[in-house]
């Protein structure tokens, strides 16, 4: 006997009529197929009821025992009916036999149609096999129609540079005056993944020698396939054919159900049958043992569906699952390698496979799990009966609820306890914060601004505890809102506050600043800071803070990540077995090793992920419109086009500014690889998303990953839509690309670091006036004004760049003696921070009107004066100052801590 086919199909199998409740035996009919809607809905109840039965053994064993007590038992609820609604059911089911002889003969139609049709599609076969087989040269005409833009357009040297050349290798060595298309089916075969799982590499040596592949119609219901083949060494047919039969009756709902299949006899050459290999075993003498092994030729030799009466012995599972791949291949033989096998000889057709309706490969013979197929069939079992399925799960549902038990979507954890950063605060520190102590590490007697309970802390976007923490042990009042706000929200709330944190998705634009009447400082808890209007910040003596790198490793490990499994199509796969689905599959899946990775924008992501790339064996090439130096063996490319013309997987790592605004769009797409992929994890607008969906489309790029988008919500929920960006329901649709909410920084690490860097920044600048990573403003700093020097005031003055002002500040602080000052610009806003000393609280009110004044006169930009004192906090002087200045918050003072 044939060794049997290993491997099981997963998700929709083909019917048969051990698998197969009489319900579900959709033949080739599209007509019959439930519509997306209908499949959607039960998977989803399928699913919900299938997480909960996984979860809950104890739910299995109750359903189970209910089902147990339920089989073939009336409730006795139709019986105790009055009769005279027990005669209105029995006449409805009268008239649902008239539906099910209805839906009968529509599948016969159907039949016929199909037959008719095949009639039709018959002269188009012979001409192929004409053609194939070089018989039949095609004209000019059909020539003209079979060639594709897309082929017209590839040239010599995108074809040198595609992933894959082992084809091209090949066909080199076919001669050019070779008769018709060589290996067309083997070819068209191996494109198939159902088949090409079993053909081994001595069956190869056969199938070149298939000539065609054709099919008939029985005169009863069913099919057979014929295999026309050349004179080979192997066998003596000139012709192997499969027949398959339908059931003479139809099933529910009219479909047609496999009854079984036959195949033929292959009459072998001595010592060349495929099927079966030789072994020497070595006892007290050598014995030769022919041993059934893998080979496609099995499928001629079809398994034999267990009869009504034969008992169920081990291994009854394995037969029924060779059935069902049985079936399947022949469907796919006729449903899809025959119509169509032009587009599998060139490999076009598997762009259209839908892996998750259509299952079409097998698992290997070394992965076989035996045990998984007998809990196929209990599941089988379980939802055979659908008129069960809706209370099952509704039951399910109940017992999981009653047990507490969510039958909502679940997301994956992470072992907190193992991954968490021993110390939020110490954690910081290691991401490069340890350069300097934060602020909170200084020593007591530490000063502070006067009245810092009444800087008011708007943080948005689920700032992280450790910023969150840090502000409010300063003593300021912090609200902290997890999500963004929108714009009239924000609005409302931006005009109270003297400091507002934020992440990547609150705009706050020059209309939204320009309400912000008392704002002092934005901290961007983030890298980017494209969100904020910078300029009309700094216009407008509103500091801006980041944090340059604290999630750069972040969101390079992400790239890394990324970059492996678009290569293995992990997106694809994961989301295949979530749906059922078993799809073992290695065509166009790929190592990293040797690839060339394209860095666009070598700052502080992409370098890192230079190191990390190399260290995976990759070869990296990057552009920068700097001149910079390389990590490791990393090379600089002049151009961007250089780069998409040689790298295999292009990241990009460029801040948003009006150059790098759809900086990959249509033409850069035309100079990538064919195959290759893309990966934006720096800001939407960089890529021109519709030319991508295009190249995805087109096959011109294999895989991508998007993890930032011109748009994106404000909060987390069900809004990646067309609403949202009009393109996203098309992108959504395409497989390998990998859509991830803006996750590149969100990991645990980054953000406690940003918290701890971000806040650090915002708490120096209140206190202190200290702009050390303002990305707006000139970075100013002066050592700290100390409790030792009582009458110490800080001026600080945000003024229009123009000559001048100097002179005139400070004439007005030559009153006092100035201990130090520092000033400095940055293209038309200056900064001037001074310390001076002997100054009264006396002396505050005209100091301060004196620079407000003189604010006036230089210029109507002139932007914000503070001044700061070391003097006792409950000064009635200096109440009076702040009092006045409340709306501003222009004039401050330290107060001394503990
Ligand atoms: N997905 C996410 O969660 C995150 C996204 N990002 C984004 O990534 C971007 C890059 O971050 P970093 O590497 O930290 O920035 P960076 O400032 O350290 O590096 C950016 C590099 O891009 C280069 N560059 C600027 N314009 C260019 C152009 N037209 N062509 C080529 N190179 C150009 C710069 O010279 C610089 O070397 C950020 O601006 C941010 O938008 C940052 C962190 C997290
Ligand atoms: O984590 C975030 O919200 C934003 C990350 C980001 O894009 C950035 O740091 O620039």
């Amino acid at each position: 006997m044939a060794e049997p086919i290993k491997g099981r199909k997963a998700e929709q199998a083909a019917p048969t009529p051990q698998n197969t409740p009489a319900n579900n035996a959709p033949i080739s009919s599209r007509a019959q197929q439930p519509n997306v809607a209908s499949i959607k809905e039960e998977d989803l109840d399928a699913r919900a009821a299938a997480s909960i039965f996984a979860q809950n053994p104890k739910l299995i064993s109750i359903m189970q025992n209910k089902l147990d007590s339920l089989v073939g038992r009336p409730s006795g609820y139709i019986e105790s009916l009055p009769p005279t609604i027990q005669r209105r059911v029995a006449g409805l089911k009268g008239v649902q036999k008239d539906h099910a002889k209805l839906e009968a003969q529509f599948q016969e139609e159907v039949l016929e149609l199909e037959k008719k049709y095949f009639a039709k599609f018959t002269p188009l076969y012979e001409k192929r096999a004409k053609i194939v087989n070089g018989k039949l040269e095609p004209t000019e005409e059909e020539v003209a129609a079979g060639k594709t833009a897309e082929e017209q357009e590839e040239s010599e040297e995108q074809k040198a540079e595609r992933l894959d050349t082992s084809g091209e290798e090949a066909a080199k060595k076919i001669p050019d005056d070779a008769p018709g298309i060589p290996e067309f089916w083997l070819s068209a075969m191996k494109n198939q993944i159902t088949l090409a799982e079993l053909i081994t590499d001595r069956d190869e040596s056969a199938l070149k020698y298939l000539s065609d592949i054709r099919m008939e119609y029985l005169d009863r219901p069913g099919f057979r396939l014929i295999f026309d083949f050349a004179e080979n060494e192997f066998f003596t047919n000139k012709t192997l054919s499969k027949t398959y039969f339908y059931q003479e009756d139809t099933g529910y709902g009219g479909d047609f159900i496999y009854d079984h299949a036959e195949g033929e006899n292959i009459e072998w050459k001595p010592n060349q049958d495929l099927t079966v290999r030789t072994e020497n075993t070595k006892q007290t003498r050598i014995i030769k043992k022919t041993i059934p092994t893998n080979s496609f030729f099995n499928f001629f030799n079809p398994p034999k569906p267990l009869k009504e009466d034969e008992e169920e012995e081990d291994g009854a599972s394995d037969i029924e699952e060779r059935l069902e791949l049985d079936y399947q291949l022949g469907e796919d033989i006729k449903e899809k390698l025959i119509p169509r096998a032009i587009d599998w000889f060139t490999g076009e057709a598997l762009q259209y496979e839908e892996f998750g309706e259509d299952d079409e490969d097998y698992d290997d013979e070394d992965d076989e799990d035996d045990d998984e197929g007998s809990d196929d069939k209990d599941d089988e079992d379980e939802t055979d009966d659908d008129q069960d399925l809706p209370s099952m799960i509704s039951a399910a549902r109940d017992i999981a609820r009653a047990s507490g038990q969510s039958t909502q979507h679940e997301v994956s954890r992470s072992p907190e306890v193992t991954f968490r950063p021993s110390s939020p605060g110490s954690y910081g520190g290691g991401i490069g914060l340890s350069r300097v102590p934060t602020y909170s590490d200084r020593p007591a007697k530490q000063l502070t601004a006067f009245a810092t309970e009444d800087i008011k802390i708007l943080l948005l976007e689920n700032v992280n505890q450790t910023g969150r923490e840090a502000l409010t042990k300063q003593g300021y009042q912090v609200e902290a809102l997890k999500s963004s706000l929108a714009e009239d929200q924000l609005i409302a709330k931006i005009r109270d506050v003297h400091v507002i944190g934020i992440r990547s998705k609150t705009k706050l634009n020059a209309r939204i600043l320009k309400e912000a009447k008392n704002l002092i400082a934005i901290g961007c808890f983030c890298i980017g800071t494209n969100q904020v209007d910078l300029q009309y910040a700094a216009q407008h003596g509103i500091a801006v803070f980041n944090s340059p790198f604290s999630n750069s490793r972040s969101v390079a490990e992400l790239m890394v990540a990324e970059v492996i499994t678009l290569a293995r199509q992990l997106g694809d796969r994961s989301m295949e077995m979530h749906q059922g689905t078993w799809n073992k599959v290695s065509t166009g899946c790929w190592e990293v090793r040797g690839k060339t990775l394209g860095i666009v924008g070598y700052g502080h992501i992409g370098s890192q992920l230079s190191v990390l790339a190399e260290a995976l064996g990759m070869s990296v090439i990057y552009y920068d419109t700097l001149n910079l130096m390389a990590l490791g063996s990393a090379k600089q490319v002049g151009t961007l086009d250089t780069l998409l013309h040689q790298a295999d997987f292009v990241t990009l790592h460029v801040p948003e500014l009006p150059e790098t605004k759809n900086m990959i769009g249509k033409a850069q797409f035309e100079l990538m690889k064919k195959g290759s992929y893309l990966i934006n994890a720096s800001r939407g607008s960089v890529i021109d998303i519709p030319a991508l969906i295009e190249a995805s489309r087109s096959g011109k790029i294999a895989g991508a990953a998007l993890d930032v988008y011109p748009s994106e919500p404000a909060g987390n929920g069900d809004f990646f839509n067309n609403e949202l960006n009009s393109w996203a329901k098309d992108l959504r649709s395409l497989k390998n690309i990998i859509l991830t909410p803006h996750i590149g920084g969100s990991t645990e690490e980054a953000q406690s670091a940003i918290g701890i860097e971000v806040s650090d920044s915002l708490i120096r600048y209140v206190n202190e006036g200290v702009t050390v990573g303002a990305v707006n403003l000139p970075e100013v700093t002066l050592r700290s004004v100390t409790t030792d020097e009582p009458d110490h005031i800080r001026v600080i003055f945000i003024h229009r760049n123009v000559p001048g002002v100097l002179k005139k500040v400070n004439e007005i602080l030559s009153e006092h003696n100035v201990e130090k000052q520092m000033t400095d610009s940055r293209r038309d806003v200056a900064y001037l921070m001074a310390d001076i000393s002997n100054v009264s609280g006396r002396n505050l009110q005209e100091l301060y009107d004196s620079l407000e004044a003189l604010s006036c006169m230089v210029s109507e930009i002139l932007l914000r004066h503070m001044l700061t004192s070391c003097s006792p906090h409950h000064d009635p002087d200096i109440a009076l100052i702040t009092d006045t200045l409340e709306v501003k918050w222009a004039f401050a003072r330290y107060k001394t801590l503990g």
